[in-house]
């Protein structure tokens, strides 16, 4: 039989790329990316003189179509390969990134009527301005005791569905009345290509706080936040949730022709970027956890039961491997805090030196920064400068930096960077493992691990665990192929199951992180101290940043 092949395809936040993988072994043959040309829009609305607010975080969706029109037949045209022996394409986004759209699927803002209006776009998962709502959804679900909460760690977070819906009914209610449903993107892109709108039990668990066996909240609960809300789990969110591994159909005829596919092509449900990783590095299995490692980092671990753990952004059965309960949390900015501080903070003589050697500047800043030992700058740092996700899932928290004195280098401060997240991650870990969600060995993912080794030996000793790292560049892309393979299935050159596909797909580097003794005793001093700083700024013994966020929003009015 001829070699099959499967194409991933992963939407992130500022750029989309295909990934065209063997289904012999997974090595990826070739993939193409294409910068999003709206990327994130947080200013203005594109082509309009309608402002956006602090926070703001919107898509365009022609982005998401621009990739699928030019980075799958790039990757068909690079590789050489038969589309006829191309069996399945699976797509992974980033999530919560919802939109509204009409009775036809279209997006509202593809409409002239309602494109001035920002609450018709495509809201990112990072658009940070529905805290208020996700506040008063927590405590009414904490007042009534709703049972969904602590499948959520006790806190909805503002990037998920219901509060981005409720401010948009709050905000513009005339976008809410008109939409016909709200979409997660990964969805609205799989109904681009087959014709049909299914809802995928990953986004609509782990974001929309659909279980298997209950379904939505109850139009109770919807009632009692907001009564225009009522009957929302059956009308703005209705449509059948379905596994992943389902095919969500076969692609249609005019998209086959448009993206260079056989209409045979099977096509996957979609799937969240970070969740598409875990089978990406071969995790089917417990006690392992994936750390997805970018601009932001997703933790996911598998367990055989459902618990309770503070903080986590959800436990949903069959979420990212059937059979297994998946667990995720996050944090909402680690390689975007390195990008602040190199953008906006980094000395001039730093980026000449960097230039001079011919290196970037994070380059320059991890090699200095390795001439350091744990402890020698002083520093410590809160990892805050994008919120908390987990385990204080508070939006409003932002960064701190203590130690700093007329001595303090540019590389001590990246290195405290650097740290901080690593002790973020920590905090993750222990809330998993100490209440009975086995985290025995961590599996790195995404950019950051294929560049920045100090970062990833921090990570090992702040842990005091093994790191693998995958040997692929774009493991969610790889992961959502194998979700296409499963899609065609094994009669047709795929794969019945992930477990089957991931076993023979995934690809993970020999060399491993170890932790070093020496340098784990003092981070776990710096851990303890990291621990108080955390408490007292996160749990409301001081709330001087909730404080300051209040004071700057006013300001800026
Ligand atoms: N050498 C480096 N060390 C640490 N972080 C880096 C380095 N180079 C780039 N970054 C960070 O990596 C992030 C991008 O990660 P990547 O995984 O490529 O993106 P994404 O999360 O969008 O998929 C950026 O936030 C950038 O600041
Ligand atoms: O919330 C998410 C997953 O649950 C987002 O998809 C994720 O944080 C986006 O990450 P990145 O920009 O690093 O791909």
């Amino acid at each position: 039989m001829t070699k099959k092949y499967a194409i991933g395809v992963d939407f992130g936040t500022e750029s989309g790329r295909a990934v065209l993988v063997s289904l012999d072994d997974g090595r990826e043959i070739t993939d193409y990316v294409t910068e999003y040309s709206h990327g994130v829009i947080d200013e203005a609305l594109p082509e309009s003189e309608v402002e956006l607010g602090f926070e703001w975080a919107l898509q365009h969706p022609n982005d998401y179509l621009d990739v699928l029109k030019q980075s799958v037949p790039a990757v068909v045209k690079n590789s050489g390969i038969d589309p006829e022996d191309i069996v399945g394409l699976g797509i992974d986004f980033t999530a919560c990134t919802m939109l509204p759209v009409n009775t036809n699927g279209d997006p509202l803002c593809f409409d002239d009527d309602w494109k001035q209006n920002p609450h018709s776009w495509v809201k990112l998962w990072k658009h940070h301005t529905a805290q208020e709502h996700a506040n008063q959804i927590n405590n009414l679900a904490a007042k009534r005791g709703e049972k969904f909460l602590p499948r959520y760690g006790g806190k909805l977070s503002s990037e998920w569905m219901l509060a981005k819906v409720w401010q948009i009914l709050d905000e513009a209610p005339e976008v809410y009345d008109e939409a016909d449903q709200f979409v997660e993107a990964a969805d609205w892109v799989v109904s681009q290509l087959t014709g049909r709108l299914l809802r995928n039990s990953c986004t609509a668990g782990y974001k929309a706080v659909w279980h298997k066996e209950e379904g939505y909240p109850d139009n109770d609960f919807f009632k009692a936040l907001d009564s225009r809300m009522e009957n929302l789990a059956e009308t703005k969110l209705k449509g059948d949730v379905v596994p992943l591994g389902t095919s969500a159909g076969q692609i249609t005829q005019e998209m086959a022709g448009l993206i260079g596919l056989s209409p045979k092509t099977a096509i996957a449900v979609g799937i969240i970027d970070a969740h598409a990783s875990v089978p990406g590095v071969g995790v089917v299995s417990p006690g392992k956890m994936v750390m997805a490692m970018g601009t932001s980092l997703c933790h996911m671990v598998l367990g055989e039961k459902e618990l309770n753990v503070e903080g986590m952004c959800g436990v949903v059965e069959d979420g990212i491997i059937p059979g297994y309960y998946g667990y995720e949390a996050g944090q909402s900015a680690v390689g975007d805090i390195f990008a602040w501080y190199v953008n906006q903070a980094v000395p001039d003589y730093v980026e000449k030196e960097a230039e001079s050697e011919g290196i970037n500047v994070h380059q320059w800043l991890e090699r200095e920064a390795s001439n350091y030992k744990p402890g020698q700058s002083g520093l410590l740092a809160l990892d805050w400068w994008n919120g908390n996700r987990s385990v204080l899932v508070n939006t409003e928290l932002s960064g701190l930096l203590v130690g700093a004195t007329l001595q303090t280098k540019p590389e001590e401060i990246y290195r405290a960077l650097l740290e901080a997240t690593a002790f973020g991650t920590r905090k993750i870990v222990d809330a998993f493992h100490k209440n009975g969600v086995v985290v025995n060995e961590l599996y790195a993912c995404g950019g950051l691990p294929q560049k920045n080794k100090l970062l990833m030996q921090i990570y090992a000793d702040v842990t005091n665990r093994t790191i693998k790292v995958a040997d692929s560049k774009q493991t969610p892309a790889v992961g959502a192929a194998m979700f296409g393979a499963v899609a065609a299935g094994a009669d047709h050159g795929g794969y019945n199951t992930i477990v089957d596909a991931a076993k023979n797909m995934a690809r993970i580097k020999d060399e491993t992180y170890e932790p070093i003794p020496e340098n784990v005793a003092v981070y776990e001093q710096l851990y303890q101290e990291y621990n108080k700083l955390h408490d007292y700024f996160g749990r409301g013994e001081n709330d001087v940043m909730s404080r300051l966020k209040l004071i700057r929003s006013q300001s800026s009015e």
